[in-house]
């Protein structure tokens, strides 16, 4: 056997052997130079993994790699663009990767191999903070109002992230300096936070944006560490310019251009892997840092999609996939090969926790391909989501729950033939800033429910009071009913089927002693929203879910022919 060294398309063949530690001989001593800046992949019988060391002299390439016998080297160069070729200048693809594919130093190992095991690629990464990280930074920032300047040290959840961080150093090999002004600046402002007693919706987006700020940080470094070159930015410094939106800021248009100018720019200069922190922005105004509503880190990658016109945009995730229904409300969940772009974006609007509700918005003006995949499990084929699909034999796709949804019912006070009274009706929520999720109507009733997501970034008490609002403005022009607790399901799927989705839902939920207090199909026709109790929804999802994927879809269908559904 002869084990192969590729570099600026030379090849050099040295005799293999079975040790874990191989040495090539290189025919011309000029290559070391470029190769002290080379990523290096290994490959044991196909399989490529990190080389665990490299090094080299004028004449001499060392690489071992864990896990024994090395059988071919790979080596991808990445010095200055003199050495780019023409189709190296483009990068091709975004991978996200989310804040339990990061959560540990082990994890940041696994993803930078899953990244190595692309070497074709050439993939700009974005994370999230790592696992519950963004949590913890809530919690004490809440604790921090409460618990005294002096007492701002000993919060918990302050105590969790410094030794998460630290620790996550300390294992990766890193230098602990990357990140330590960061947990200083972090205790810093929690004690500002003390002082002014109050959490502001702009100081809560500052504090959070320590997450992804630190496990970008830590990743960039590891990488650089294994030889691979890597280039940390923070999303607000490169041109995510979002509204002044705090919680829950919107993408402007000028982030396309910006980015787009600042990775590639970087990246012809000066080729490194680019690891941007997810989920942050700039307002334009405030010129602060932005969030963009909790799980934004979608949204941060098919922005960088559209904006660089990528061939794929690449969601790593902890499930093999979007599912047939949350896995936590129904363990027997199954992954969705495909999805068109509405239909993932009514999935996530209607609360599909795995992807961000704007995510799909960038990816469908780009027309680029967003793949769901499972970092925990890579070769699991995943969830691709496209512009069409072959919807021949597509019934229901997935089964969305939104829970602790606010519903009212508003009834005309006038009588029929009423002109203006919708009209009325819609103007109230936009002078209030409420956005509305699903409707039903007729000429002079009409049921709704409020999008809670917009509801909940303000305080809890500012929401009561804005509800109340609500109902005073409505009342005086109509009899107002309003009915908390709540949830929303919403059946995805094949609408040109919505007789057969409809009969076969209604028969499980009869079934159950269900009564559905509202049904609205969307224009959209992905998507039909049936509003039940709260108490009542999981056990609903579970029967439709038993229903429609673990039975034949088309078995209704025969058997209402029959009259026996
Ligand atoms: N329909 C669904 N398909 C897949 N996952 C879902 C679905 N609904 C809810 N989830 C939950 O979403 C999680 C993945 O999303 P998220 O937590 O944002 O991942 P990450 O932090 O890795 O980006 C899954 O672990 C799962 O519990
Ligand atoms: N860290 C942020 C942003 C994000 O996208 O996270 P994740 O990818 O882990 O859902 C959050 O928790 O909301």
């Amino acid at each position: 056997m002869a084990t192969a060294l590729h570099f600026s398309g030379v090849k050099t063949l040295c005799p293999a052997s079975a040790s874990s530690e191989r040495s090539l001989q290189y025919k011309q001593p000029l290559w070391s130079q470029r190769l002290r800046f080379a990523t290096c992949v290994a490959s044991n019988n196909g399989f490529y993994t990190r080389a665990k060391n490299f090094s080299c002299t004028s004449r001499v390439l060392r690489v071992s790699c864990e896990g024994g016998g090395i059988t071919d080297v790979l080596e991808k160069k990445q010095t200055d663009n003199q050495c780019l070729g023409e189709n190296e200048k483009q990068l091709t693809c975004v991978m996200k990767f989310g804040g339990s594919s990061v959560a540990s130093a082990e994890r940041m190992r696994e993803v930078a191999d899953l990244i190595l095991s692309f070497p074709q690629e050439r993939p700009i990464i974005v994370l999230s903070a790592m696992g519950k990280t963004t949590n913890k930074l809530l919690l004490a920032g809440e604790k921090a109002v409460s618990c005294g300047v002096t007492n701002v040290s000993t919060i918990d959840e302050l105590s969790f992230i410094k030794e998460l961080h630290l620790r996550t150093v300390d294992e990766l090999g890193v230098d602990s300096s990357i990140i330590s002004s960061h947990l200083e600046e972090l205790e810093q402002l929690l004690k500002g936070i003390a002082m002014m007693k109050e959490l502001t919706l702009r100081t809560k987006d500052y504090l959070v944006s320590f997450g992804e700020c630190m496990s970008t940080r830590l990743f960039a470094a590891y990488l650089n560490k294994i030889g691979v070159k890597a280039r940390q930015y923070d999303a607000f410094e490169i041109g995510f310019i979002t509204t002044d939106d705090f919680t829950n800021a919107d993408i402007l248009e000028a982030t396309y251009p910006a980015v787009a100018k600042r990775l590639q720019g970087d990246w012809i200069c000066n080729p490194a892997i680019p690891i941007v922190t997810g989920f942050l922005g700039k307002g334009w105004r405030s010129c602060a840092v932005t969030t963009l509503g909790r799980g934004g880190s979608d949204l941060t990658a098919t922005t960088i999609g559209k904006a660089l016109g990528l061939r794929e945009i690449q969601v790593w995730k902890d499930v093999d996939g979007v599912l047939t229904c949350d896995p936590n409300i129904y363990p027997r969940a199954e992954p969705v090969p495909y999805l068109t772009f509405e239909e993932a974006a009514e999935l996530a609007y209607f609360g599909a926790q795995v992807l961000h509700p704007q995510s799909m918005r960038p990816a469908r003006e780009g027309d680029i391909p967003v793949r769901v995949k499972n970092s925990y499990n890579p070769n699991a084929p995943g969830t691709v989501i496209t512009h069409a699909r072959d919807m021949s034999k597509a019934v229901l796709t997935s089964i969305v729950l939104k829970r602790n949804v606010t519903m009212l019912d508003i009834v005309s006070t006038r009588m029929l033939g009423q002109y203006g009274f919708l009209a009325k009706v819609f103007s109230t929520f936009e002078d209030l800033g409420i956005s509305v999720d699903v409707v039903a109507t007729s000429e002079v009733s009409i049921s709704l429910t409020l999008d809670p997501s917009k509801l909940w970034s303000r305080e809890l008490i500012q929401q009561a009071s804005e509800l109340d609002h609500v109902v005073e403005e409505l009342e005086k022009i109509a009899v107002v009913n309003l009915l908390q607790h709540r949830s929303i399901i919403s059946l995805i799927g094949n609408v040109q089927r919505s007789s057969l989705i409809l009969e076969k839902a209604f028969q499980v939920l009869r079934t159950n002693g269900v009564n559905v207090q509202m049904i609205s199909q969307g224009a959209s026709k992905v998507n039909i929203s049936l509003v039940v109790n709260d108490n009542e929804a999981e056990r609903c999802v579970r029967a439709l879910h038993q229903a429609f994927f673990e039975n034949d879809p088309f078995e209704v269908e025969c058997g209402s022919e029959n009259g026996s559904v």
